[in-house]
């Protein structure tokens, strides 16, 4: 009886051992070919990948031996950061294929393609996420339209007044996050004799986390810092994750990952507990956490799957929000101390408009000089480098079939800096490019997305670039600055394009 179980237990793990073999054969190698030879048999080719790898190797190596963009005269990320683009684009031509461990990527930059891809909504390729649709009027997403409503991404049309409201309470939210900065900057000039070296990365992003912690979690906002923090180190581990594109090594328990899953735990009962307490209170603060609640009330799902969807919700905010915005700011503020006659024209404009008082909704309207400025900042230092859209099904795009589970990238870097679009002076800062917008900036208006384009456009967009304009003006019309010589410029691809080394500014008070 006893060998008997002995030789089911022996056949059971023989066969699950099979089953999984049979498995990872699959996601390895037999999924990831199938999908190649769909794109081979369309004329579509790209570099031979490796087992596990694919072409992470090349890419490694690639970046290694790449010239740096250490000059603040010509500004080239894609050269610098992608390198390998370049070389395969010249060998495969426009449209080429590439693996990133067994994730098979279509590279497609062109022109009509890229419109395709970012406006396509069929299917659940590019569909607005449920964010979006439900919150993007609360932080400002809509499009003041020519009979002065408000189109916002639902479709809902809001009236101005109360569009014109959810800016000025986030205006004032900012304002408040910002003068904690000029403070600090402040006693660090006195303390330093009247001009003081500022690393102004760490600066830049307590603002923009105060600001989403308050946006997100109203008056609850010290707890959400508190999250804040953990999800910060949540990504951190999460970055740290060894082998992550290999399938199923995010399930085996090494410390990193058991550091990850400590952490996504606490982040999940920080949530869950200011949640808890608001219903308590019943609290009906009309901030984001609020309109989540109210999502969730208003579909029908288990408790369990309310609780995902707040946590899901909050982590997506905290996360798309906090260092694109912290990192937007520090390049722009980099740009203007490298282009002081923008600086100064850019001031000239700020003290013009808000003649010394704080700038509200009226005054940012105006600021043309200040909105060129940004948008050049965006240009040549998106801090999201590429657009990712995963094919959920079988699609078809700009002639080519694109097989389900095929990810396509549209390289923004490039895209942004290719002087067929730009003209010769791509490479260049030049602001004055957007004095008639963005259409009149480029010949291919579309290619310009910092924050991509489409369906799925930036929830924050609009609260971004309030968050910038307020923050920019107020150390414009405070302090003057320039390049420290401890600044050695260089971009890397962290999450985000950020500055390789920080950003030193040398900062006096006006
Ligand atoms: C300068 C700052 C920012 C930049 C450059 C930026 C850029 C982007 C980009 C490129 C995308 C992806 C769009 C796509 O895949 O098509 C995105 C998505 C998103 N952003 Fe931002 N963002 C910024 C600030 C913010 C802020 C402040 C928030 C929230 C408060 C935010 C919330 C989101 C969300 C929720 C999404 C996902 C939308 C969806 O998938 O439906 N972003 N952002």
């Amino acid at each position: 009886m006893e060998a008997f179980t002995v030789k089911v237990f022996i056949s059971l793990a023989l066969a699950g051992v099979l089953g999984l073999f049979f498995r990872l054969y699959n996601a390895l190698v037999v999924k990831p070919e199938k999908l190649r030879s769909i794109l081979r048999s369309q004329g579509i080719s790209g570099p031979p990948p490796s087992f596990l790898l694919g072409n992470i190797r090349e890419i490694k190596k690639s970046r290694s031996t790449a010239v740096k963009d250490s000059s603040t005269d010509t500004h080239n990320c894609a050269a610098a950061l992608f390198p390998f683009f370049e070389q395969w684009r010249n060998k495969y031509g426009q449209v080429f294929m590439f693996s990133l461990g067994n994730t098979q990527i279509l590279h497609a930059n062109q022109p009509d393609i890229v419109r395709e891809i970012t406006t396509c909504s069929s299917l659940d390729f590019g569909k607005p996420s449920y964010l979006q649709r439900e919150f993007g009027p609360l932080l400002g997403q809509g499009i003041l339209t020519s009979n002065g409503a408000v189109w916002a991404h639902n479709r809902k049309i809001l009236a101005p007044e109360l569009y014109m409201e959810k800016v000025k309470g986030m205006i004032g939210l900012i304002t408040e996050s910002v003068d904690t900065l000029l403070n600090s900057w402040r006693s660090k000039i006195e303390a330093e004799g009247g001009i003081a070296d500022i690393r102004i990365d760490e600066h830049m992003k307590s603002f923009s986390g105060d600001v989403i912690s308050r946006a997100c979690f109203g008056g609850s906002y010290t707890k959400g810092e508190e999250i804040f923090l953990k999800l910060k180190a949540l990504q951190e581990a999460m970055s740290k994750k060894a082998f992550s594109f290999i399938p199923g090594m995010r399930y085996i328990p090494i410390k990193r990952n058991r550091d990850a899953w400590a952490l996504q735990k606490d982040v999940r009962n920080l949530i869950l507990k200011v949640v808890s307490e608001r219903k308590e209170l019943a609290a009906h603060e009309k901030d984001l956490l609020q309109m989540v609640l109210e999502g969730a009330k208003k579909s029908e799902l288990s408790q369990e799957a309310t609780d995902n969807f707040i946590v899901d919700n909050c982590k997506n905010i905290y996360l798309a929000g906090y260092e694109t915005t912290a990192v937007s700011a520090v390049w722009c503020l980099m740009l203007l101390a490298a282009n002081p006659d923008w600086q100064a024209r850019v001031r000239e404009e700020v003290v013009e408009i808000c003649k010394g008082r704080t700038p509200d909704a009226d005054m940012i309207r105006k600021m043309k000089q200040m909105t060129m400025v940004i948008y050049e900042s965006l240009r040549l230092y998106p801090p999201v480098p590429v657009m990712s859209r995963e094919a959920l099904a079988d699609m078809k795009f700009g002639g080519i079939h694109v097989p389900k589970g095929v990810n396509v990238w549209n390289l923004v870097v490039t895209l942004h800096t290719d002087p067929e679009n730009w003209g010769p002076d791509a490479l260049k800062f030049n602001p004055e490019r957007f004095k008639n917008g963005i259409t009149g900036a480029c010949k291919l208006p579309h290619l310009y997305m910092p924050f991509g384009v489409g369906p799925r456009v930036c929830l924050g967009q609009n609260l971004a670039m309030v968050e910038l304009k307020i923050l920019i003006s107020l150390i414009l019309s405070n302090f003057s600055f320039s390049l420290s010589p401890n600044y050695k410029h260089s971009a890397a691809l962290r999450l985000l394009i950020e500055p390789e080394n920080g950003v030193n500014l040398l900062v006096k008070k006006l």
